[in-house]
């Protein structure tokens, strides 16, 4: 599903490179963390994946997309086959519950009856039944982070990566986010989470994939935050 094989990403503004000979493979179906500290690579490790940036050096297989390598006019296709959560949510503030999760389907040209099916089946999975109506200043930070999800799963993507996604959450709130992206994942989808949060790689004893300063220093699967630490 992902395939990075000795990537090494060099900003031209920084002296070290941001990613150093990296290689991990991801199949489909999984669910893995990808830990550090700030500025060991997780971010950059995402937006290669999306193409917001190319490597310096290696390859990049997303699907059955050669990322690095795809012809610009390509790359909507390979976003499409991938949903994004951010830390900050990321809402439409002018737009309701609903109407931000179907623009996600209007911009990639989708039918209004499809639109008007799959919506309020994707706010039930999520747990917001009944509050499609309300903007998302009306909301919880928990409800809204419901909200980014049901908008990044709404198309049935391949995969879902999560750059953060409880970091402006409190711990039983992310530890509910987190059941569901469990729940989201045993559909079949692919998780990648980038995180800072101990409890919950702790918890949920998943695949763990730890960056320090572009390298990868570890990989485990049903890994801990901090071995030994
Ligand atoms: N656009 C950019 N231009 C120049 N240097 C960059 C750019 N983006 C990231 N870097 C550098 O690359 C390294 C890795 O950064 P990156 O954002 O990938 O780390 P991170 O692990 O996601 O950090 P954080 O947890 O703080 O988000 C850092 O040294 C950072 O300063």
């Amino acid at each position: 599903m992902i395939r990075l094989e000795q990537v090494s990403k060099n900003y031209k503004t920084s002296a070290r490179p941001a990613l150093a000979e990296v290689s991990v493979e991801i199949d489909k179906g999984e669910f893995v963390f990808l830990i550090g500290p700030s500025g060991s690579g997780k971010s950059t490790f995402l937006r290669l994946l999306l193409r917001e940036e190319v490597p310096t050096k290696g390859r990049v297989y997303v699907a059955n997309f050669d990322v690095a390598r795809m012809a610009r006019r390509r790359v909507p296709r390979l976003r499409q086959s991938i949903g994004c959560v951010f830390q900050d949510f990321r809402l439409l503030t002018n737009k309701t519950v609903a109407e931000n999760v179907a623009f996600a389907l209007e911009v990639i040209g989708k039918p209004k009856h499809t639109i008007k099916k799959v919506v309020p089946e994707v706010l039930e999975l999520v747990g917001l039944e009944g509050k499609a109506d309300r903007m998302p200043n009306e909301l919880s930070g928990g409800e809204q982070q419901r909200v980014a999800i049901a908008r990044a799963f709404v198309n049935r993507p391949l995969m879902l990566l999560a750059d953060e996604p409880t970091g402006n959450l409190d711990p039983d709130t992310s530890q509910d986010i987190m059941l569901l992206l469990e729940r989201i994942n045993r559909t079949g989808t692919t998780v990648l989470m980038a995180t800072h949060d101990h409890s919950i790689v702790d918890s949920m004893r998943r695949r763990v994939v730890e960056l320090s300063l572009g390298k990868v220093i570890r990989d485990d699967a049903r890994g801990v935050y901090g071995v030994g630490r």
